[in-house]
């Protein structure tokens, strides 16, 4: 027997006896409910909400999961609350202003329990290593001896799974909802890519995406943990300023190559973090020169140096080059990447050079600022 996917239709239907947020309107027509997706019978939406009292709407999104459940064919629910309004929501009633970026960092940032520091690794564009960085620094803060996390925010490409050689595990539910985070070399693992079918996440819109990600920011068993390492989606557009904007980050690491166009792209990328008042804790120059394996000649293949330039330019701190070389190329793809299979190599010991430098970073950027005190 071929089971079809329920319908929208009839989704709503199901839906139309929950009252929504304001406790009367029915939801599908309340402004607060997102897109539905409906992929291989798993139903997918959120419910928008005031990020504030989000708590409080726990017995809605239950009372929204349960009324799909029970739709003939519906193999799975997954809904979230989401504290952003969909886009195109109300305008802002006359005389009132919309609040600025900075604004909106504040109302909507909550810290997570147990997590000292959330770092975010953002490239300007993609395919520079971001997320081969974001892997082996987050190795490297554990072999200094940090509790270290790692969260794959990138949606519609999830490079976690590969990199750690977790392509076919799922997370168990610790309980409720709550899942349990994957463990690989004393990391422990989320990404979006253990949970939904790749084809599933690439048709979600922003609201979907927000939701998914907070759902892996907050309803996921981390623990205690000094540093949370998030590999960020590349570019600068308005799904990466969302997310700089609503997960409550500690600093931001830009990995660019040397190349001049990838450089104005990690301007952006710099100019990004600071308009949502996140330090930047400096800028990583992947494929920064190459190594010849045969004659051992350096070469600066792309003309290498660049990225120390802009980041002197811009007053950020430089954090450090790492060579393009065939071996974490290689040590990526196999799932062990190249700070615990080659831990004495030059390169695990530049991983760690960084990584030692972004802790600085994060004292020096959590420390208040000193007070000057002059004698007479
Ligand atoms: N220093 C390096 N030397 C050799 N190969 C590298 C290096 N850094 C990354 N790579 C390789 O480059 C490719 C892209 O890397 P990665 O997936 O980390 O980039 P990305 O910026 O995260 O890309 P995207 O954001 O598009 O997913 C991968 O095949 C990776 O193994």
């Amino acid at each position: 027997m071929v089971t079809q996917d329920p319908t929208t239709d009839r989704i709503l239907a199901a839906l139309a006896a929950v009252p929504g947020p304001d406790g009367r309107t029915p939801l599908p027509r309340s402004d607060a409910l997102s897109e539905i997706v409906v992929h291989k019978g798993t139903v997918y939406f959120a419910i928008h909400v005031d990020a504030a009292r989000a708590a409080q709407f726990e017995p809605l999104r239950l009372a929204a999961e349960n009324a799909v459940r029970a739709i003939p064919g519906v193999a799975g629910v997954l809904v979230s609350l989401t504290g952003e309004k969909p886009a195109g929501g109300e305008p802002p009633a006359p005389g009132e202003r919309q609040p600025g970026p900075r604004a909106r960092a504040a109302t909507t940032k909550a810290g997570v329990p147990g997590v000292r520091h959330i770092v975010a690794v953002a490239s300007g564009k993609g395919g520079v290593g971001k997320s081969t960085t974001a892997a082996n620094l987050a190795l490297a803060l554990a072999r200094l001896g940090h509790r270290v996390g790692i969260l794959d925010a990138d949606i519609y490409g999830p490079s976690l799974p590969k990199l750690f050689a977790l392509a076919d595990s799922k997370p168990e539910v610790e309980e409720g909802r709550i899942l349990k985070p994957l463990e690989a070399h004393g990391l422990r693992l989320m990404s979006i890519g253990f949970l939904v079918d790749q084809e599933a996440a690439m048709i979600w819109r922003g609201p979907m995406v927000m939701s998914a990600l907070q759902q892996m920011l907050r309803e996921v068993a981390w623990g205690d943990l000094d540093i949370l390492v998030v590999d960020m989606p590349p570019g600068t557009g308005d799904a990466q300023l969302t997310m700089a904007q609503t997960v409550p980050l500690s600093g931001a690491v830009i990995v660019s190559t040397p190349q001049d166009l990838a450089l104005i792209d990690a301007r952006r990328g710099v100019t990004m973090f600071e308009q949502v008042a996140v330090p930047v804790l400096g800028i990583v120059e992947n494929m920064s020169y190459f190594i010849c394996p045969h004659c051992g000649e350096r070469s600066d293949i792309f003309g290498h140096g660049g990225a120390r330039a802009e980041a002197q330019r811009r007053g950020v701190p430089f954090l450090g080059e790492i060579a393009l070389d065939m071996t974490i190329r290689a040590t990526s793809d196999s799932g062990s990447p190249v700070v615990v299979s080659a831990p004495d190599g030059p390169h695990a010991q530049a991983y760690l050079a960084i990584a030692r430098r972004i802790v600085d970073g994060l004292e020096t950027a959590g420390r208040p600022a000193p007070r000057i005190v002059i004698e007479r």
